[in-house]
């Protein structure tokens, strides 16, 4: 079932230092710190609330740390709860216009498409879809962009059980193929090789 493997020229790493994140006025964590290589994958555990979302955008480069640094080789894709799929587009079309964004093999984010179970509904508008496809539609969009480095944010959230399988297996392609995987989830991901990391040892 592997997608065919992606490719970088660069070698991904992603290495945080001592890392706080500051939200209103309080401090949600503090001296955070993680080194991932190529084959990498981590789980960012922890309760709803405890900052796993914002540790995620602060990887991504979207919000800026209280303290600590981030350093990135390699290029990212981002899941979280929104989509970024044109709600007007039929699938196929607006996940062909993020494949051009990025500078992508459109055949990628097809293919994708179709490992997800989504082959049947490439020309429907992405608004019509369910809550599970839009999630299947988001996921392949960020497989389609063929980054090194991916940043889940409650990537199960939505799908059925089979699903829950398929993106499994899909990001442990993508570490097997060298890739590096970050995953926040309150839900189990079981993926082999997968170190846990709970933010609520960093609670201040
Ligand atoms: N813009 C903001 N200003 C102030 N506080 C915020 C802001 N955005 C989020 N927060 C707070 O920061 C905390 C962490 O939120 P975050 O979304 O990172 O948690 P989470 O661990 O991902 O939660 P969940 O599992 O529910 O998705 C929450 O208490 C939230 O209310």
């Amino acid at each position: 079932m592997q997608a065919s493997l992606p490719r970088w020229t660069d070698t991904p790493s992603l290495a945080v230092t001592d890392l706080a994140c500051r939200r209103g006025d309080r401090l949600l964590f503090r001296g955070v710190g993680f080194t991932l290589a190529p084959g990498d994958a981590l789980h960012l555990a922890g309760a709803n609330g405890i900052g796993k979302s914002s540790l995620i955008r602060i990887l991504t480069g979207l919000m800026q740390p209280f303290a600590g640094t981030v350093a990135r080789q390699g290029t990212i894709a981002l899941l979280d709860e929104r989509s970024a799929l044109d709600p007007h587009l039929p699938l196929g079309r607006a996940l062909a216009f993020w494949a051009g964004v990025d500078g992508a093999d459109s055949a990628q984010g097809t293919q994708a498409a179709e490992l997800l179970g989504l082959a049947q509904l490439l020309d429907v508008p992405v608004r019509y879809l369910s809550t599970g496809q839009k999630k299947r539609a988001a996921l392949a969009r960020m497989i389609g962009q063929q980054a090194p480095l991916w940043l889940l944010d409650e990537p199960l959230n939505g799908l059925d059980k089979d699903a829950v399988g398929l993106v499994e297996t899909l990001v442990q392609d993508h570490c097997r193929a060298g890739g590096i995987a970050v995953i926040a989830s309150h839900q189990p991901f079981v993926l082999a090789n997968m170190e846990r990391f709970e933010l609520e040892r960093h609670i201040p």
